[in-house]
């Protein structure tokens, strides 16, 4: 998918609404755990009820990978699933992969060969070799961590390069501009460093941006909005337990189903307000 379909997506569907199928064995309802695959059957009815109020979902791989081999079955079978009945929809994996060249080779092959996802989430700390064996697979994206939403991003991200003064996310986000395009690269900025995506936005004023953060993390949906819009939107926001957990009743799919609506209403209002739809 390039990034004038995604933007004509998310301007039919008044929705730039990314859902996060992190789905906890822990927190399923007790009626799905008597299935065969507890885990699928959770996502596919999360995935009927939301498919309409969402353009994009981003199963995060640790929630399948800490299954062992029965939650990778239950992730193909959720991809599988996504791409038979909404080929429209962006789908990501969220991996936060990243290794020397060799090893980003089959990383990459594994998401884009193997499976069928649009995206994967890359951090970029071991650098061009470690990002670039993503791009190689035409209409796929790297989606690079460059702020994130989380108490440790203070941690390395916003230390200052002595020559440049730039901090180190800002760093990520100039130097990676080398390695992609618009067309093939995003970068995650959290929806809690929102005060943040004005100045962001001055340095990729034109690529996507995946905001995990509201919902469950607390970010601001309008906050996000109002500093991150660009003339394609240029934003996924993602949330996760929010939408996915609204309910752990036999009502779960129902009630995601209103959180899914009600965020995708509030969006609407804010690309009306832009004068994107
Ligand atoms: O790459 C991500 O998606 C990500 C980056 C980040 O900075 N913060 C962040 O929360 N995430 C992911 O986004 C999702 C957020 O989930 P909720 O807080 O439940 O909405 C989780 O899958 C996180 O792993």
């Amino acid at each position: 998918m390039n990034q004038q379909q995604l933007f004509e997506e998310i301007q039919k569907k008044r929705s730039f609404l990314c859902v996060g199928l992190d789905t906890d064995i822990q927190k399923i309802p007790p009626h799905l755990l008597e299935t065969s695959d507890p885990v699928f059957s959770f996502n596919k009815e999360i995935i009927d009820a939301t498919a309409e109020f969402s353009v994009a979902y981003k199963p995060n791989l640790a929630f399948y990978e800490s299954l062992g081999s029965k939650g990778l079955v239950s992730l193909e079978k959720t991809v599988a699933y996504i791409k038979e009945n909404y080929p429209e929809i962006f789908l990501i994996a969220d991996a936060k992969r990243g290794d020397i060249g060799n090893t980003s080779n089959l990383y990459a092959r594994a998401f884009f060969g193997e499976q069928d996802f649009d995206a994967v989430t890359v951090a970029p700390y071991m650098g061009e070799d470690s990002v670039k064996p993503f791009m190689t697979y035409p209409g796929k994206w790297v989606i690079l961590l460059a702020l994130t939403s989380n108490k440790g991003a203070f941690d390395f991200q916003f230390i200052e390069d002595r020559e440049t003064g730039d901090k180190l996310f800002e760093t990520v986000l100039k130097k990676s501009q080398q390695w992609g395009s618009e067309e093939n690269l995003m970068y995650v900025v959290g929806a809690t460093k929102a005060e943040k995506l004005k100045e962001i936005r001055a340095i990729v004023p034109n690529h996507f941006l995946l905001v995990p953060g509201v919902g469950a993390q607390g970010g601001s949906l309008q906050e996000v909005a109002h500093n991150g819009l660009n003339s394609k939107c240029g934003l996924l926001v993602n949330s996760s337990r929010g939408i996915i957990y609204a309910s752990g009743e036999v009502d779960f799919a129902e009630k995601a189903k209103e959180a899914a609506r009600e965020v995708q209403q509030e969006m609407e209002a804010l690309l009306q307000e832009a004068g994107l739809i």
